[in-house]
């Protein structure tokens, strides 16, 4: 099976992508990646979601929203950083926005003034720094050949963790699995909508590991909702649960995108 993320080779989407497939493409933004699946270009895409530190990938949050996809697979895998660079003596530290801010500590106490530049991805930011020796970049330390590792381990935790979603064609969606996430858009705004939303789940005993709100785009203060939880769309109480929800956001609308379990991924040197 042929998988598509995000590039170059050696982001750690590439090394969730590996878990999926054999043969991975690789696209420059989490937006076309959902995008040429939806198409169905690709049969799988990974993309990465929440990472532990920083919290939600939001392009991938509003990519589900505005993309008819199926989430199949959730996969965890550790995240550890390393400072990648030609020489010691750098001014500028290259890497994407999310790997920039897991190690904020760690740069504003040994590099507080280097220039921090935020590009498309970790493997990216290694050609940066591969083709000018004022720019280190952060990424995983497999990525360094021909550079110096100046440090490891520098993200905030050594628990630090992101979760990927594999994406699929939307009639591949599956109803079986432990956990299931869904879109909501109720297009609706009153005192005690967010609470009527979520009361169905709680009534049936139906654990929520996430809600997140992202801005509709609409207007100010419209929301699409992102909501994961510990059930199966398989179940009877989610099938309760879903309809009480769907009669909530009757002027919006409901994407179920699927159902799924979590399996943690690691590689030989995480
Ligand atoms: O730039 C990469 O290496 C990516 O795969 C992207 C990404 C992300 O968007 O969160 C993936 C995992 C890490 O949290 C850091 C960056």
């Amino acid at each position: 099976m042929q998988a598509v993320t995000l590039g170059p080779a050696g982001t750690y989407s590439h090394r969730a992508a590996r878990a999926v497939a054999d043969d991975v493409s690789f696209r420059e933004s989490v937006t076309s990646i959902v995008e040429s699946v939806a198409d169905g270009e690709y049969h799988r895409g990974v993309v990465p979601i929440e990472n532990s530190i920083e919290g939600s990938v939001t392009t991938t949050l509003d990519a589900l929203a505005e993309n008819d996809v199926a989430v199949v697979r959730e996969l965890v895998t550790p995240i550890r950083h390393a400072l990648i660079s030609q020489t010691g003596d750098f001014e500028t530290v290259a890497s994407h926005a999310q790997a920039l801010a897991q190690c904020r500590a760690y740069l504003e106490s040994e590099y507080p003034d280097a220039n921090r530049e935020a590009v498309a991805s970790t493997a990216r930011g290694v050609e940066r720094a591969r083709e000018d020796s004022s720019v280190a970049a952060i990424a995983h330390p497999d990525n360094a050949e021909e550079l110096t590792v100046l440090a490891e381990d520098i993200q905030e935790r050594t628990s630090n963790a992101t979760r990927f979603f594999v994406v699929a064609p939307a009639n591949e969606r599956s109803r079986a699995g432990g956990k299931t996430s869904l879109v909501v858009y109720p297009s609706a705004n009153y005192p005690g909508l967010l609470l009527s939303l979520l009361e169905p789940f709680a009534q049936r005993d139906i654990n929520l590991t996430r809600v997140e709100s992202r801005p509709s785009g609409e207007r100010l203060g419209d929301y699409v909702f992102h909501v994961d939880f510990e059930a199966g769309l398989y179940e009877e109480r989610t099938e309760e649960a879903l309809a009480e929800v769907e009669a909530l956001a009757e002027n919006g609308w409901v994407r179920k995108l699927g159902s799924y379990d979590t399996e943690h991924v690691l590689f030989g040197s995480d």
